[in-house]
């Protein structure tokens, strides 16, 4: 049976690196993957996901009204995976879209995303991926201290802690600094 994954895991962990390895490793052995990314994201080159290791790949852009699973089963063929980046900006309808790929069409859908905005609340799109997929897998990385680094703390250009604001601002290290839950509470409660 083909399963819905959510790997999840703060900023600046390795999400968009494992993603371009997952694809590699299907297109290395003949199979075809479909690459979604968010088109709000645009830091790097639209309509690429990028890590900051170097890797990228083209990818489809999509936002809040995409139908993934349509254009998924619009393509030539059926591909043999399908990869999500970004996915904290999914709606929660398009995480169903996403199961359906997986339960009706047999096409294992690998999601990747954030948990948790500079809040610490969830997503949208992460909160139904952690109630639907069939496998959670948290990516990890550290805080500056050697915990592990499970939130994310928005900044200001002087580095101070911003706790208010709309939960969707794109940014990258200089917006964002992975943080352990101590550190971040830390962090927020001097801002
Ligand atoms: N030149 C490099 N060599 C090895 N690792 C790197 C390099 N540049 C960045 N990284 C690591 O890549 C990770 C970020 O990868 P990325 O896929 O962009 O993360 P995410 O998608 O989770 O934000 C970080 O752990 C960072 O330390
Ligand atoms: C915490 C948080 C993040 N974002 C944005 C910032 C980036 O553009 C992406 C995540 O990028 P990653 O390096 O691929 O993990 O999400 C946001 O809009 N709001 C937030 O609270
Ligand atoms: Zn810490």
């Amino acid at each position: 049976m083909a399963k819905l994954y959510f790997y999840y895991a703060s900023m600046n962990a390795g999400k968009s690196t494992n993603l371009l390895q997952a694809d590699f490793n299907y297109r290395e052995r003949g199979m075809r993957t479909l690459l979604f990314t968010a088109a709000i994201d645009d830091r790097f080159a639209a309509g690429t996901i990028t890590s900051r290791i170097g890797l990228a790949a083209p990818a489809l852009a999509f936002d809040t009204t995409t139908d993934l699973a349509a254009i998924t089963l619009a393509q030539d063929q059926p591909p043999a995976c399908v990869l999500v980046d970004e996915a904290q900006f999914l709606t929660a309808v398009q995480v169903d879209q996403l199961a359906r790929l997986a339960d009706r069409h047999g096409i294992p859908v690998l999601a990747y995303g954030l948990r948790t905005d500079f809040r610490g609340e969830l997503f949208d799109g992460s909160a139904r991926l952690l109630a639907l997929a069939d496998s959670l897998v948290e990516i990890k990385s550290v805080c500056e201290c050697g915990r592990k680094a499970t939130m994310n703390l928005r900044v200001d250009a002087a580095g101070r802690a911003v706790t208010h604001g709309t939960q969707t601002e794109i940014g990258g290290n200089d917006r964002y600094i992975a943080l352990c839950r101590r550190h971040f509470t830390e962090r927020a409660a001097s801002a």
